[in-house]
This record gives structure tokens, C-alpha cells and sequence, in this order.
């Protein structure tokens, strides 16, 4: 079989075949550092002993964010490039064959100007360590430089992520409990390691099977120790950030919780469920559709906010629970696994799911169309980005005939106001 493609409970490192060793004949990126191929190996064969082993909630070695070096490569010397297919934020995401192996893989490709080797060393670690869970996306022991990229190899998820395979009626009940059911477990084995994830949205859940029957998460790159102090993540949708988050003062650190995945997974549910978001900020000064659900939630009113009005009042129990304002009331990832037996959606309820009736609250979101569009089309992105982008703007209800040149200068506009805060997105260890 071939090294790749074992399966997780049987992948070790010592067997992975295609491994940093194996660059072995590659120069070091450093001329006068050891082999620092043969140190990574070790330490993560270790590594993965102990984390196997290892109930303990501090994690254990996991979050020894190893030392380690990779080689330099070009990446066609082994790879054959066979499709582009995403950009995200901070990395281009191609399907290669990998010629030596006779295999195809995704490589994880990094700009060097957008993440620092410590920052990419830490997202490897940890999508290679969590990968034996059957719903994390398998990374394997493969790592190294190729220009101006830093590049990791994952296995290949043919279906795409949630946000393309989402329409804007959502999907079915039952592919939903699904989802939730796979990723409260992915979910609640990072947190059993203090781990948060951090990201947590429709972009960053693969597919397997197109009956939802596999999804994994991945995208570690904001993946951080609980209780670690951070700053805001800037490339990602407000929708799905918790109030905690979004009242955090500018530019200030704030210590990051499991809780804060538990708001964004249950933003996914709903959003899986309806095709929609629930609001455009968890703001409850400036979003009045937030206002109302907090209000709601926190038994100020028996009103049942209008978008809310779809869920059976036993799915409404859990809204209130994972989408609590107060962190310390919140529930767990795991708490959705009592709701199976559940119906969530109120079948009384006979109006199409479909209504995009945020357009004029979630358009104005420039941030998030600016993100977007700057990641996307600034990089001349494939048609097959544009497509997505696109079903990707009206999953979310965004406005999708923009003049681009009104988009252009708010774009523009978008890049100016940051670059002052610049730097400030991305946590230290
Ligand atoms: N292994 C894979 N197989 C198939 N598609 C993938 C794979 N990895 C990533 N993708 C696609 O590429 C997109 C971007 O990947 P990823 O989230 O890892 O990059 P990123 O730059 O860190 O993203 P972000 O913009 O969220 O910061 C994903 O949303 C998904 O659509």
C-alpha cells in the first residue's frame, strides 16, 4: 500500500516513506546546522508515542513546538503540479503528484512574507500531530523550502470544503447532525489537549464523501494552547468571531478559550442548517439582530428572534447554550452530541430557508468582501477561485455585483487601514 495513503491508526513515522529524510540529499537551509532532517524525525517519533499515550488535558509534549530546520527544494524537482487548487489567506493549496511515489498529495504552500518560520514550524507541528484523529485532515512528515514558500504535504480531500458544498437553503438535517457529530468529536480531542483552533468555518471543513459522511477540519495555522494570550485574527469573517472577541479592545492581547470554538461551531450550525449567518457581528450595541438573540438567550424576552424562528424549541435549547454570551456559561463542543435525537429544524414551519435577507446588513461587511477579494483576485486567481468566491459571497448572503471598481478602492482602502496594526494578527507562543 502505498505510504501515503495508510491509514492513520498504522501511520508511523518510521514508515511514512516519503519523509524529511528522504530530502535528505537537499541542502539544509542552514549549511552549518546539523541534519536537522534526522532530528525531526526523532522528536516527532517520540512525540507521537507520547501524545498516543498521553491523557493528560495540559497535552503533554504536544505543545513542545519542536526546533526543527527543513530542507531547501524546488518543488518541481519531485512534484508535478497537476491542479491550483485554492488560495487562501496565506497559502496557495496545489494537487501534485509526487513522481518518486507515484502518488498525488496537496502541498501546503506558505508565502514567506506572510508567516514566519516559527509560525509555520508551530502549524506544522500541529496538523502533523493531530492528524490521527479520523477527523482531522492527515499531514504527513513532509516539509521543506521552495522559494519564496514554506510548503507542507496534506492528503488530498476530493470534495472541496463545507463552503462550496453549501447552497443557500443549507443542507439537510441529517447531513448536518453529521458534520456536527464528526467535528464536536475533532473539536472536543483538540480541547482535550488545550488545544483552540481558533478558525473555525465552512472554508476549513473538507470533505470526504459527498454525503457528508466524512468532513475533517483543517487549517491550524491560528491553532493555539489555551490560555495562551493572543490578538485578533484580521483574515477571517466577523460572522463567525464571539462577542468576546469582537469587544476586545484594538490592538490589546486577550487570553484565548476552547469557548471561542464552541461560538464558532455553533455559527456553523446554523449556518449548515439555514444557508445563512445568524448576524453580521456579535455586536449587541450596533447589530440588532444580535441584540435580539442576546437578549433571547439570556431570558430578558420569550420573543424568539425572527431568524431564529425556523429550529425546534428543543435545537433552540441548544442555540442558547452554545451561542451563550457569557464564556463561562457557554457549552462544550461535545454538549451538540446530546441533540441527535433531536429534531432541529420545526417542521410547522413551511417558509423557504432559503431567503437571503441579510444582503443589505452583511454587503456593507466590507472587511470581509475585502478580505476575500484582496486574497483572491490580487493573486489573479483561477476562474474556479472566482466561482467559489462567488458561492461563497452568496452562502453568506454578500452582495455578488459589485462594480469592481467600487471594489478596487475598497480594497484599497481596506489595505491602508490596516497596515498600521500590520503584524498585530498573529500570536506569539
Ligand atoms: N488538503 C486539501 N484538499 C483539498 N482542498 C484543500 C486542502 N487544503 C486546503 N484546501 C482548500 O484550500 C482552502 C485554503 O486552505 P487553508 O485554509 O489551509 O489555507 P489558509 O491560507 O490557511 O486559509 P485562510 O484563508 O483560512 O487563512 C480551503 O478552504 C480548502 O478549500
Amino acid at each position: 500500500m502505498c505510504k501515503y495513503h495508510q491509514t492513520k491508526s498504522t501511520m508511523k513515522l518510521s514508515e511514512t516513506k516519503l519523509d524529511t529524510n528522504q530530502l535528505s540529499n537537499r541542502s539544509s537551509l542552514k549549511s552549518n546546522t546539523p541534519k536537522r532532517s534526522d532530528s525531526c524525525k526523532l522528536s516527532y517519533r517520540n512525540s507521537v508515542k507520547s501524545l498516543k499515550s498521553n491523557s493528560n488535558k495540559d497535552g503533554g509534549i504536544l505543545h513542545q513546538i519542536p526546533d526543527l530546520d527543513v530542507p531547501y527544494m524546488e518543488i518541481n524537482k519531485e512534484y508535478d503540479i497537476l491542479k491550483n487548487i485554492a488560495e487562501g489567506c496565506f497559502a496557495k493549496i496545489y494537487l501534485v503528484h509526487h513522481r518518486p511515489i507515484k502518488t498525488n498529495v496537496v502541498l501546503k504552500a506558505i508565502h514567506t512574507e506572510l508567516t514566519s518560520f516559527k509560525e509555520f514550524i508551530k502549524e506544522f507541528h500541529y496538523s502533523y500531530q493531530l492528524s490521527h484523529h479520523p477527523n482531522i485532515l492527515s499531514s504527513y512528515n513532509v516539509a521543506f523550502q521552495s522559494n519564496d514558500y514554506f510548503v507542507f504535504a496534506q492528503e488530498y480531500a476530493p470534495y472541496g470544503d463545507l463552503a462550496a458544498n453549501l447552497g443557500p437553503g443549507g443542507l439537510h438535517e441529517s447531513s448536518v447532525k453529521s458534520i456536527a457529530s464528526q467535528l464536536s468529536s475533532a473539536l472536543g480531542f483538540m480541547h482535550s489537549k488545550s488545544l483552540v483552533h481558533r478558525d473555525i468555518k465552512l472554508e476549513n471543513v473538507l470533505v470526504f464523501a459527498l454525503d457528508f459522511s466524512r468532513v475533517k477540519l483543517c487549517d491550524f495555522g491560528a491553532t493555539t494552547k489555551e490560555g495562551t494570550l493572543v490578538a485578533k485574527i484580521k483574515h477571517t469573517w466577523k460572522n463567525f468571531l464571539p462577542p468576546e472577541v469582537i469587544e476586545s479592545v484594538k490592538h490589546e492581547r486577550f487570553i484565548c478559550r476552547t469557548s471561542a470554538d464552541s461560538w464558532q461551531f455553533g455559527i456553523m450550525l446554523y449556518s449548515l442548517l439555514t444557508g445563512n449567518v445568524p448576524w453580521r457581528k456579535a455586536d449587541w450595541v450596533n447589530d440588532a439582530k444580535y441584540a435580539a438573540f442576546k437578549k433571547y438567550e439570556e431570558r430578558k424576552t420569550t420573543k424568539i428572534p425572527e431568524n431564529f424562528s425556523k429550529f425546534s424549541p428543543r435545537f433552540l435549547r441548544a442555540f442558547r447554550k452554545i451561542l451563550c454570551h457569557n464564556t463561562e456559561d457557554r457549552a462544550k463542543v461535545t454538549e451538540v452530541m446530546k441533540y441527535m435525537k433531536d429534531k432541529w429544524m420545526d417542521s410547522k414551519i413551511t417558509t423557504s430557508k432559503s431567503t437571503g435577507n441579510i444582503l443589505g446588513q452583511a454587503a456593507s461587511d466590507q472587511d470581509s468582501i475585502c478580505v476575500y477579494l484582496n486574497n483572491r483576485e490580487s493573486k489573479n486567481s483561477l476562474d474556479e477561485n472566482k466561482t467559489r468566491l462567488r458561492r461563497l459571497m452568496s452562502t453568506y448572503c454578500l452582495e455578488t455585483s459589485l462594480d469592481q471598481n467600487v471594489v478596487k478602492k475598497r480594497i484599497w482602502e481596506w489595505i491602508l487601514s490596516c497596515e498600521e496594526g500590520h503584524g498585530d494578527d498573529v500570536e506569539g507562543y
